[in-house]
């Protein structure tokens, strides 16, 4: 019997798994390929499965990490997948906290052996961030080394915000941690046939430290949910005070006097808006360690009462 193959997209909070996630499905379309995408994040709404085509099997697993708390519900999507559907690949992008080798050993049980075969753990790397992990606390720091030691592939990405002295610095580390394969990109644009077929290493489960997002990592998020508009240029103050413990910002925003609604990316410190053509729910998720939940939910309110009250000015004057 076939066994259908799994890409396990691995790699740090906002590294760019999403972004090679979506190469990987406009080449399998290209190829006339079926296939199916699970999506796992911390929080309990999903961002990144809007970027997922409608005509690809997407599943969502949200509020807690498949390498460990929800670990048996990608044991269930994963046979259902199969039953369900004629799927010539499956590609599960972690969330940015997970260990390689737990999410690995969940797709390993003895029901999907015979069915499944993990083909390549393809780890994104965030060039940048590697560059300054020391600045991160050494469980964080422990976790980006695991997700590059477990790679089968190691995908530097980002690169063109490092100097060549940097890049070849970078490159060095991770040869050092892992000497198997690895390749370059921006905007995690590369050989992806490549990253798909390259294996040089055996697929297999092996002893490793844990860290677990929730007990060992304490990783915790927030759901803030927009009920107005907010000025830019506050917002934009506000993100530039935040600390460095917020690793992740993402969901869509609307600014005072702008009809549009964009999709905002938040990963190391750097900001990103996407312009959308339709309308979603304007919700913003974060995912840090020592998250000031109720601060940021006031620190937003008060950003929204602002607008709110320009807003009933700007009406009382058309009236
Ligand atoms: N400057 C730069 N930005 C990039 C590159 N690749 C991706 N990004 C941006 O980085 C942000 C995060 O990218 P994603 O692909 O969502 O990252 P992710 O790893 O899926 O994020 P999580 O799932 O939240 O962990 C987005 O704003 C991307 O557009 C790159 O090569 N250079």
């Amino acid at each position: 019997m076939r066994k259908i193959p799994i890409y396990i997209l691995s790699g740090f909070l906002g590294s760019g798994k999403t972004t090679l996630l979506k190469q990987f499905i406009q080449e399998e379309q290209r190829k006339n390929k079926q296939i199916g995408v699970i999506m796992n994040e911390v929080g309990e709404i999903s961002i990144d499965s809007n970027e997922v085509p409608a005509e690809t099997q997407l599943c969502e697993l949200l509020n807690g990490c498949i390498c460990c708390s929800i670990r048996g519900r990608l044991e269930t999507q994963l046979l259902s997948f199969i039953q369900e559907h004629s799927l010539d690949a499956i590609y599960i992008e972690c969330t940015g906290v997970a260990h390689p080798v737990e999410v690995l050993e969940a797709c390993v049980s003895p029901l999907l052996v015979h069915k499944t075969h993990v083909k390549n753990i393809i780890t994104v790397v965030d060039s940048l961030r590697w560059k300054d992990r020391m600045r991160m606390n050494l469980r964080m720091q422990k976790l980006l080394v695991e997700q590059v030691k477990y790679g089968t592939i190691i995908v530097l990405n980002k690169t063109e915000q490092l100097k060549i002295e940097e890049i070849q610095q970078v490159i060095e580390d991770i040869l050092h941690i892992n000497s198997d394969a690895y390749i370059r990109t921006v905007n995690s644009e590369g050989d992806i046939d490549a990253l798909l077929i390259n294996n040089t290493r055996h697929v297999t489960v092996q002893e490793h430290e844990t860290c677990h997002s929730q007990q060992d990592l304490h990783i915790k998020t927030l759901v803030y949910d927009f009920h107005y508009a907010v000025q830019k240029e506050a917002f934009e103050n506000w993100l530039s005070t935040l600390p460095s413990t917020i690793y992740r910002i993402k969901g869509y925003i609307q600014f005072y006097q702008d009809p549009n609604v964009y999709l905002f990316q938040y990963a190391y410190g750097i900001p990103d808006y996407i312009k959308q053509p339709t309308e979603f729910r304007k919700t913003l998720v974060f995912i840090g360690e020592q998250l000031q939940r109720d601060e940021i939910r006031k620190e937003l309110a008060q950003m929204e009462y602002i607008c709110s009250q320009f807003e009933r000015v700007h009406a009382s004057f058309n009236l």
